[in-house]
């Protein structure tokens, strides 16, 4: 049995710059990732990803400003739990970046991306995305989070999700 949990991650970039957060606790601790997190009940996806971000960064973000970049499913075969990641970024937002109990927010140079202390399916997809293509990827997680399996593919548009 998979249960689907909705999730978000966002991307914020300020020209060759990326914000990644350092993520303190839960899921994915030790690594620096994107803002997000589970989408609550009755909440849209961008305001979900607006909220999370908020929470998480400091820093607030107009739902028409998030623009949809990736899909993405990662399975934990363990649990069966199919967390479905959708993935936005932003090159627009206003606040004042601010560490909070979730993540520890600071600025990478797009060239200078610290994958190794990042979701191994990472290194895959950013360079899409900063390429500005839309993916769609599949990944399976064995219990320790190692990843066995991965399907990746570039999009033409949304609504292929
Ligand atoms: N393989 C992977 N690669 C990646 O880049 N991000 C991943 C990932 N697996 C999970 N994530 C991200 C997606 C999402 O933003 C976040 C989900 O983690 P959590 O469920 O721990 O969320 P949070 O605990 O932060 O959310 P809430 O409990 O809703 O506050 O982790």
């Amino acid at each position: 049995m998979h249960r689907y949990v909705q999730c978000t991650l966002v991307q914020i970039f300020n020209d060759q710059k990326i914000l990644l957060g350092m993520k303190k606790r839960g899921l994915g601790v030790g690594m620096w990732n994107g803002f997000g997190g589970k989408v609550e009940a009755g909440e849209d996806l961008k305001t979900a990803a607006a909220r999370e971000l908020k929470e998480e960064s400091g820093l607030e973000v107009l739902t028409s400003n998030l623009m949809e970049v990736g899909l993405l499913l990662f399975e934990f075969v363990n649990s069966g739990v199919v967390l479905e990641a959708n993935v936005f970024r932003a090159v627009e937002y206003k606040g004042v970046v601010t560490e909070s109990e979730e993540m520890r927010p600071c600025w990478f140079d797009i060239k200078d991306i610290p994958y190794k202390d990042m979701w191994v399916d990472d290194v895959d997809w950013f360079p899409l995305m900063f390429k500005q293509k839309l993916f769609y990827g599949f990944m399976k997680f064995t219990e320790k989070n190692e990843m066995f399996s991965q399907e990746l593919k570039v999009l033409e548009n949304v609504e292929e999700f």
